[in-house]
């Protein structure tokens, strides 16, 4: 992690005395896990309407700047088909057909796979991954994103082979986004998987920036906003829980890693859960919880979201229990 010269004083990580219980696993009658975080829910213009545990502290939103990124790659004249549009925001399971279409992505700004600044990788997609000989970076759920920072470095004539470092031009434009959605400015830079520079945020500055997004007030947001409800496959996968929960609710929802799950209304409010323990398990739980309590979201379309995407507690190959919203969302 690098700082730059005016480090803020207050930006502090998410801790245990910062969280309350976000879900639970029970196993057989008997309560085996608990994971514990913090959540908050923004209106659309930006106002905390709720919040549980400290969400004045800082996470690393992984995943959940693409949208930030998005919108910085098609500011910078960067132009693709709505679906195309999805995979700059997405974190895709890697089938043939996000690899296909990251692929017409960077061929489409004469560029190849090596080009990608992203590691090769299995996809997330057990069924494509049986099919793959190893890892490739097209394969990588981030491919997307990355081709996108590539073709706006074709458009612009900018050093396609230094797109991840933090003071190339297309990264500075990054930074601005993110400044300019979440209110907040950005002091330090960390390296996210994929290898882009990662910006620690407020659990609530990401809420707001989420919301700005989807809030539709200029002709980019509205572009990936509508492109990403038209097309929910392409931002995750079939089956898959940010897929389902766009598809059922007509909710936008992107997943970070090490659990962090945002959601956003077209047009209205927000909400950013950061699970403490990294876990992927009660992103969407959480999320859906805080929305529904808000009467923001119907607990019928709740329900089925989470008995299509929740994570299964079997024994012998059978179910035995389930995963419950813990009492801090209670
Ligand atoms: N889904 C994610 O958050 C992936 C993240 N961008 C990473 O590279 O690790």
């Amino acid at each position: 992690m690098t700082v730059s010269p005016e480090v803020r004083t207050d930006r502090h990580p998410l801790t245990a005395d910062g969280s309350v219980e976000l879900a639970v696993l029970e196993r057989s009658g008997f309560d085996e896990s608990r994971h514990i975080g913090a959540g908050v829910v923004v209106d659309a213009a930006g106002t905390v309407i709720d919040a549980v545990g400290d969400v004045a502290a800082s996470i690393y939103p992984r995943s959940t700047m693409k949208p930030f990124q998005a919108l910085a790659v098609r500011g910078a004249g960067a132009l693709f088909s709505d679906e195309e549009l999805v995979l700059t925001t997405a974190s895709h399971a890697g089938t043939a057909a996000h690899q296909a279409l990251a692929l017409h992505m960077l061929e489409s700004f004469d560029h190849v796979e090596a080009d990608l600044g992203c590691p090769p990788d299995m996809p997330f997609d057990r069924g494509t991954a049986r099919t793959m000989d190893g890892p490739r970076r097209l394969a990588m759920n981030c491919s997307g994103k990355h081709a996108g920072m590539l073709a706006a470095c074709r458009v612009n004539g900018w050093d396609a082979a230094t797109y991840l470092d933090i003071e190339h031009p297309l990264q500075r434009r990054v930074r601005s986004v993110v400044e300019e959605y979440t209110h907040e400015t950005v002091d330090l830079v960390g390296t996210d998987g994929c290898g882009a520079p990662v910006f620690p945020l407020t659990l609530t500055g990401l809420a707001r920036g989420f919301a700005g997004v989807v809030a539709r007030a200029d002709g980019d947001s509205a572009a990936l906003t509508d492109a990403v409800l038209a097309h929910p496959w392409a931002i995750d996968g079939v089956g898959r829980a940010n897929t389902v929960t766009i598809e059922r609710l007509q909710v936008l929802a992107k997943l970070g890693a090490e659990g962090v799950m945002v959601m956003g209304l077209p047009g209205g409010a927000a909400v950013a859960v950061k699970v403490l323990d990294g876990s992927q398990r009660a992103g969407t739980l959480a999320a859906l919880a805080l929305l529904e309590r808000n009467g923001l979201v119907a607990a019928d379309g709740v329900a089925e979201v989470l008995a299509a995407t929740g994570e299964p507690v079997l024994g012998g190959g059978v179910p035995v229990g389930s995963v419950r919203v813990g009492a801090g969302l209670r």
